[in-house]
């Protein structure tokens, strides 16, 4: 991916711990540092463009700067080395802050958007103590098997390989209880040990929050970029903020923040009705340099959908939250193409 060479370059040349969000789009290239001080603009403007002057996917680089205070570390940074899972040209976490706030779903309306798009597309349960996708994509009670290789077969649904915890569970009722390192293996097997074949995207459902399975996950696994789900809610957005910061922390970069239950559209009058209140996710994404793929509009049915284990992309192409889907994938893979 070219964000991920560029990134790279920026690391050689010491500026990727000013990078606060980067993005190509096209030819253009643009980046937003966060700086402690005014005055450095202009080195660092300069800077970068004499170490990407060479890269011939890079035309036209805009730079912008934020002021960031400086704050404590939320989270440490050991020294790891990222691998990378074969055949998968963009690995694509989907995180929250926050539980509930529609993640799983957005998740895997996403893969089958992209899917749609003509990609080849893998979506991986990650959210290993509620995993969703067997019911949202009406595989639950199913099985995986492996190969001669020993490596697991995912299943296939709506154009999708997709695997979940939820295949090796006896019942659905039956939890997940493994901790710590049992839980780490578990997942690396699940990411490493599939045979995924060639892949466009592997859309992650990480589990909501910023606990150790994220982190180990971001820390062990190169992803080539981040997607943070969250609804208006002032709550939603307190917690937002600790996932962007350690997203950050371990240098994935953010691709942008999905807007969903955005507003509610009256079936009778065609009103939009903004019911957590319009335009702080906005507001946000500005503030900490990164931008809004898209807004989801509250639809009961997404849920009726997703229930019968159709998603609504799927089921409902024609309607406005699948369109919105839709447009986000394309936004994703206009940013992250080669
Ligand atoms: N845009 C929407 N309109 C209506 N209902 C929605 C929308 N998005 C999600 N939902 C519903 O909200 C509920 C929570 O969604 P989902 O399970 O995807 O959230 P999550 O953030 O993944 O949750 P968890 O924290 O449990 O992983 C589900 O019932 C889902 O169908």
């Amino acid at each position: 991916m070219a964000v991920k060479e560029i990134m790279d370059t920026l690391r050689d040349a010491g500026l990727s711990q000013f990078v606060k969000d980067i993005k190509l789009i096209g030819s253009t290239l643009e980046i937003v540092y966060g700086i402690k001080e005014k005055g450095v603009e202009r080195e660092l403007e300069e800077k970068t463009r004499q170490a990407l002057k060479d890269m011939p996917d890079v035309k036209d680089i805009k730079v912008r700067f934020v002021e960031v205070r400086e704050e404590p570390p939320a989270f440490s940074q050991p020294m790891f080395v990222r691998r990378k899972v074969e055949g998968v040209r963009n690995l694509i976490a989907v995180g929250s802050g926050k539980g509930g706030v529609g993640k799983s779903t957005v998740a895997a309306n996403l893969a089958v958007a992209l899917a749609k798009l003509g990609y080849k597309v893998g979506l991986l349960d990650a959210d290993m103590y509620g995993p969703s996708v067997p019911t949202l994509l009406g595989l639950k009670n199913q099985r995986v098997y492996v190969d001669e290789n020993n490596r697991i077969i995912p299943l296939e649904k709506y154009g999708l390989k997709v695997l979940s915890i939820g295949f090796l569970l006896p019942s659905e009722d039956t939890p997940v209880i493994w901790r710590g390192p049992m839980l780490m293996k578990a997942l690396t097997q699940f990411l490493f040990d599939v045979n995924w074949g060639e892949l466009d995207y592997l859309i992650l459902d990480l589990p909501p929050g910023t606990g150790d399975v994220q982190l180990t996950l971001a820390q062990n696994v190169q992803m080539d970029g981040a997607i943070i789900v969250t609804t208006p809610q002032d709550v939603a957005l307190a917690d937002v903020r600790k996932a962007t910061a350690m997203f950050r922390e371990v240098q994935i970069p953010i691709l942008g923040v999905v807007e969903n239950m955005a507003y509610f559209v009256c079936p009778e009058s065609g009103n939009k009705y903004y019911i957590f209140g319009k335009g702080k996710v906005m507001e946000f994404a500005s503030q900490y340099g990164t931008k809004v793929l898209g807004s989801i509009p509250i639809d009961p049915q997404v849920a009726e959908d997703s229930d019968k284990g159709t998603p609504v992309v799927e089921s409902h192409p024609e309607s406005e939250v699948a369109k919105a889907f839709l447009s986000i994938a394309k936004l994703i893979s206009d940013i992250t193409r080669r």
